[in-house]
């Protein structure tokens, strides 16, 4: 049985004040169960209050990205360490706006996946195509890629801290979401991709989530598709009332 996942990638958005207010009303209407696991992705800043405040209850937290070294003179950035310190146990790792915008590449997500992997902690990998490469059809070709750079060479033994989030970058924050029929095409190519690779076991039990323009009305008919285990959810996760409508869905 996979792991059913909803994920709110808040992204940079949120003061303390927003946060604290976000994060007592997921707390107050959320009473776990179901067998949905529920992580919020704060910004740094807000990663040790959202711990802190969520401590008693069953919702997880994640960082939305970490340096790839253990400490040193790289201003500016936060450490796997760090975050573990602070609770965080799960991190997002290659959203595509941090590929894009701050041009993180395979090469370096790979580095950042053996820091989380190192450290104990989780990783959400993110892949998805632009609009360009599904219109020339070679958008199987960009995420197989993504997905062997920056992934596959981790251990057999690492498969357990890994979730993997597929983001058409199309479809995000665009209020254009892939068809259930195009994701679950996707998802189904990379748990095939993840067998060839890894083994069939493996890619039964990996967690594949859908992420781009996720709204309580179109999750239902997302996360019913067969190979979709959840979603990563950016705009609809700063209000209380759609995520946890989505955190439903599932
Ligand atoms: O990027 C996303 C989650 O990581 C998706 O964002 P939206 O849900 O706003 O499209």
């Amino acid at each position: 049985m996979r792991d059913k996942i909803v994920a709110g990638n808040w992204k940079m958005n949120n003061d303390l004040a927003q946060a604290e207010d976000l994060l007592s009303k997921i707390k107050n209407n959320w009473s776990g169960g179901g067998g949905v696991r529920v992580i919020v992705a704060p910004s740094f800043t807000n990663l040790y209050h959202a711990f802190e405040s969520l401590r008693e209850t069953s919702v997880e937290v994640a960082a939305q990205n970490m340096n790839e070294n253990e400490s040193g003179a790289f201003t500016g950035e936060v450490s796997a360490q760090m975050l573990t310190s602070v609770g965080v146990k799960t991190v997002i790792l290659g959203h595509s706006e941090r590929r894009a915008i701050y041009k993180e590449t395979d090469e370096l997500l790979a580095k950042k996946v053996d820091a989380a992997l190192k450290n104990n902690m989780e990783v959400i990998f993110c892949c998805g195509e632009e609009l360009n490469d599904r219109k020339s059809k070679n958008h199987f070709n960009v995420v197989k890629t993504q997905l062997e750079k920056g992934l596959f060479h981790i251990p057999t033994n690492a498969w357990d801290k890994i979730v993997i989030a597929y983001e058409p970058v199309w479809a995000i924050g665009t209020g254009e979401t892939a068809s259930p029929e195009q994701a679950q095409e996707m998802h189904a190519f990379i748990r095939k991709t993840v067998s060839e690779k890894s083994g069939e076991e493996i890619a039964n039990q990996v967690a594949i989530l859908y992420g781009g323009s996720v709204k309580p009305g179109n999750a239902e008919e997302i996360f019913a598709k067969e190979d979709v285990d959840g979603g990563l959810i950016g705009g609809a996760s700063l209000k209380a009332e759609d995520f946890l409508s989505i955190v439903q869905a599932i």
